[in-house]
């Protein structure tokens, strides 16, 4: 079978990288091109026993360390952050280093924050393990690490200088986190374009069995859409702000249940929550929800949130990075294909689409 690559540019002038899609790509190219000779792979300790060593082959000319870090989302932390500040000092790592995250979006968040102050910046390579990473995390230069008191507290907008997406990566990911992954392939259709989602639709089958070409397609056309409003708002002035659809109620279902709810489920469970707010407001058919609730079901993610007091949601929904002169803004759907942004401060109009959502039994399908 021929082997292809595909690549798609984000476009920032000159600090624009290319992302290369393919199977088998940590075998068969190098990695990336001009790679320093100091570099710091950032794994974890699932991943690194999975295919550090294929990394590692490819770069047998450089003085390569490894720092892995725990399994979960607990390891996006501040105590992580400082342990490989020390690796990197105790390394003599300069400034024109590089940093290499392998694993999921908790790896590549955490080593971008990372890679975006050691030394105020040094190079950063994102090669994404999970559909997560593959399909959002690894692209646009948003990293964080998380604080008690809310998710993504603490970051930087950092580009990575390249992006090297390996399908065959996903192989081994278990059912729960590909999942995961759908949910925000799903929200590149919901926000942004129609016929990707009727596309999800007439092929979630496909997905749910991983055929690699139905694959391949979703993973490339979420980078385009990624990849086109990061260009068009890489900080989040205007356009990209409709890449958090879900999560503003996503997040406070995942800090109030780090143990139990995963990103991708905590951010179907919101798109739900988003959805019926605008049902609600009468500015998305009963159609239109149904079709959301029934794309999301059918990909094995969970549409009911946990319930929770409305008290325990505005705490850590007032910490949204959206918030404006103190007013909530939400990303709401339109219509399938197109989303907006709205400050939105009634709170009983909010508590009512999140209690209509929520379920004493919310969990995954999986
Ligand atoms: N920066 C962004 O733009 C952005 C976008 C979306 C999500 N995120 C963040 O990403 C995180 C979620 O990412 P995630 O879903 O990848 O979670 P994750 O990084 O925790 O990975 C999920 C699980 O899969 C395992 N894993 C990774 N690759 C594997 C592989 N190939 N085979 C087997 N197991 C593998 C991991 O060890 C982990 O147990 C959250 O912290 C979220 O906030 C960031
Ligand atoms: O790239 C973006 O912009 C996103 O919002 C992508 C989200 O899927 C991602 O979860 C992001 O980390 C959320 O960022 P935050 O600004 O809400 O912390
Ligand atoms: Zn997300």
């Amino acid at each position: 079978m021929q082997e292809t690559t595909q690549q798609i540019i984000v476009g920032l002038d000159e600090r624009s990288y290319p992302i290369d899609i393919g199977a088998g790509l940590l075998a068969r190219t190098p990695l990336f091109d001009n790679l320093p000779k100091q570099l710091l792979i950032v794994t974890n300790t699932v991943v690194g026993p999975l295919y550090e060593a294929q990394v590692r082959a490819q770069l047998f000319a450089h003085d390569v360390v490894t720092h892995t870090i725990d399994d979960g989302e607990g390891a996006k932390s501040l105590d992580n952050f400082g342990a490989i500040i020390d690796t990197l000092i105790a390394h003599n790592f300069n400034r024109d280093c590089a940093i290499i995250a392998l694993g999921g979006g908790v790896v590549g968040d955490l080593a971008g924050f990372v890679a975006a102050t050691y030394q105020r910046g040094v190079n950063f390579y994102q090669i994404p393990t999970t559909l997560l990473a593959q399909v959002d995390s690894s692209v646009g230069g948003k990293t964080a690490i998380n604080h008690p008191g809310g998710k993504n507290l603490v970051g930087a907008f950092y580009q990575p200088q390249g992006v090297l997406i390996d399908t065959q990566c996903l192989s081994t990911l278990n059912d729960r986190d590909y999942a995961c992954g759908l949910a925000e392939v799903v929200k590149y259709g919901i926000i942004a374009d129609a016929d990707f989602f009727a596309w999800l639709e007439a092929h979630q089958h496909n997905l749910n069995q991983r055929d690699s070409a139905a694959l391949t397609y979703a993973i490339r056309r979420s980078c385009e859409i990624k990849a086109e409003v990061v260009a068009a708002d890489e900080r989040e002035q205007s356009v990209r702000a409709l890449l958090n659809l879900g999560h503003t109620f996503g997040h406070a279902i995942e800090a109030a249940h780090y143990e139990s709810w995963k990103h991708g489920e905590a951010v179907a469970a919101g798109t739900m929550i988003a959805a019926t707010l605008m049902h609600q407001l009468g500015e998305l058919t009963a159609t239109e929800l149904t079709r959301i609730e029934t794309l999301l079901n059918g990909l094995k993610l969970p549409v009911r949130a946990p319930k929770m007091p409305l008290e325990r949601w505005q705490t850590f929904m007032q910490r949204d990075k959206k918030v404006k002169g103190g007013t909530l803004r939400f990303v709401l759907p339109t219509a399938i294909g197109a989303a907006c942004l709205r400050p939105i401060s009634d709170w009983q109009a909010i508590g009512a689409a999140i209690a209509a959502m929520s379920h004493a039994d919310a969990r995954s399908p999986l």
